[in-house]
């Protein structure tokens, strides 16, 4: 009997110990379970209230917004402070408003590293940085991230740092031509923002044609609506032939910076240019711009069976530039030194609309240069660099090279500006 009772005392000592680490688990597991729970609620509820009380916008490194952002926060006074950023030296500052590092009108661009808390109209506004890969077509790039997150404030405010930021940016590069080449991965990239070139610095012959195809481009951007009426596709081609150093990319470059306009450039015997990247590229390009496509003569020449420029075809080429994907308000302008040699396709009207020939130096325009080049040269002076030139014989590049050569004495550069003409006379490479 006792072994028996000892036995159910013993049986109940064990389902009690059973219970007490049955009991025990479950307490521990509904602690734990109160704990996780507790934990995403406050996680979920901290969250909920910090995305309440903040406003956030993303920049990526891949649009233009990231640019003017970054000039931006780069005018901040905390970088006056700051021990750890980064500098973009490939991205412009907006000028007299950034006062970068030591008080400095700001050369560069900094960033912080991962992340600063700027104050801004009696706001705090937290500036996140971060790196995100992507992946397109196969091929992967990393892109930077920016978050702006304002503490407080309201979307308004948000929108209207958005805006100062766009406008300051803008308002900088009033002045400024933009232009953008396509990279290895087909991406449109801008190369370079420089000052706009003057129409004034441009010498045509006659003189003011300059003024004339910049007028039919200005009028051309007004028609949208004419066009649309018409049911004419709103874009106009230029052709610019002639020698080498005659002023061509000049004359575009000049044009954008008059209209304020960018300028995209596509090298058509680029052999990562395809049909579809081609038409891809434009599709992308802003809506009124430049397309620059240089030398088509060196991609394309008549058609005989070798119509290939890389892996872009001729057919590609124009249905790229023709295609509904094509963007709307476009200026084409395509430049070549062989004229003769490009394929009639290429150039029929509603492709090419106007055709500028460029040439040679003639007396006007060397005047013109020499008066402009030196600033102490005397009338009877600058006839004799007239007359060392004959019409048609020399470039204003090559001009322009034997100047810059000897720009403290203009002696010794009409004595260069002599010799060349020689050469080319020699050589009988004049058009006169
Ligand atoms: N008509 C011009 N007026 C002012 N500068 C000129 C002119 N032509 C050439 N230049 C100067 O010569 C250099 C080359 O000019 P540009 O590139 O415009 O010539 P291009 O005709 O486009 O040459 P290419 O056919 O080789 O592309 C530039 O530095 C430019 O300033």
């Amino acid at each position: 009997m006792f072994g028996m009772n000892n036995g159910i005392y013993h049986t109940d000592k064990h389902w009690n110990s059973v219970y007490q680490y049955v009991f025990g688990g479950f307490v521990l597991f509904f602690l734990g379970f109160l704990a996780k729970v507790g934990k995403d609620l406050g996680k979920l509820i901290s969250e909920n209230i910090y995305e309440r009380l903040t406003y956030t916008a993303e920049f990526t490194s891949e649009d233009e917004s990231f640019r003017w952002i970054s000039a931006w926060i780069s005018t901040n006074p905390c970088f006056a402070q700051a021990r750890e950023i980064s500098i973009f030296s490939s991205f412009r500052c907006l000028g007299p408003l950034n006062r970068g590092l030591d008080s400095e009108p700001g050369k560069y661009v900094y960033l912080p590293l991962d992340w600063v808390a700027l104050r801004h109209r009696g706001y705090w506004i937290l500036v996140l940085r971060n790196k995100r890969i992507s992946t397109q077509k196969n091929i992967s790039s990393k892109h930077e991230i920016l978050r702006l997150q304002i503490l407080g404030g309201s979307k308004s405010f948000l929108l209207s740092v958005l805006n100062e930021a766009k406008s300051a940016y803008e308002a900088a590069e009033v002045s400024r031509t933009n232009i953008y080449m396509a990279d290895s991965d087909m991406e449109w990239n801008k190369i370079a923002s420089r000052m706009a070139r003057s129409l004034s610095s441009v010498l045509m012959w006659p003189a003011d044609r300059a003024d004339g195809i910049v007028q039919d481009c200005s009028r051309f951007l007004d028609s949208e609506i004419w066009y649309a009426s018409k049911g004419i596709p709103w874009r106009r081609g230029y052709l610019l032939y002639g020698p080498p150093g005659t002023g061509k990319t000049s004359l575009v470059c000049a044009i954008a910076g008059e209209l304020k306009l960018p300028i995209y450039i596509v090298t058509l015997s680029n052999p990562k240019l395809t049909d579809d990247s081609f038409a891809d590229l434009l599709n992308r390009s802003a809506t009124r711009s430049i397309l620059l496509l240089e030398d088509v003569d060196a991609a394309f020449q008549q058609r005989s069976g070798q119509e290939v420029s890389g892996s872009l075809t001729f057919s590609g080429l124009l249905n790229g530039l023709d295609g509904v994907a094509s963007q709307e308000g476009r200026l084409l302008f395509m430049t070549t030194n062989h004229r003769e040699k490009l394929d009639p396709a290429l150039v029929r009207p509603g492709r090419v609309d106007v055709e500028l020939e460029f040439f040679c130096c003639m007396k006007e325009q060397v005047r013109k240069y020499v008066e402009n080049f030196f600033n102490n040269i005397t009338g009877d002076e600058v006839e004799e660099f007239c007359d060392a030139v004959p019409p048609n014989t020399v470039t204003v590049a090559e001009l322009q090279a034997c100047l810059l050569l000897h720009r403290d004495n203009k002696y010794e550069a009409l004595s260069a500006v002599k010799k060349v003409v020689q050469q080319k006379l020699q050589l009988g490479e004049t058009s006169f």
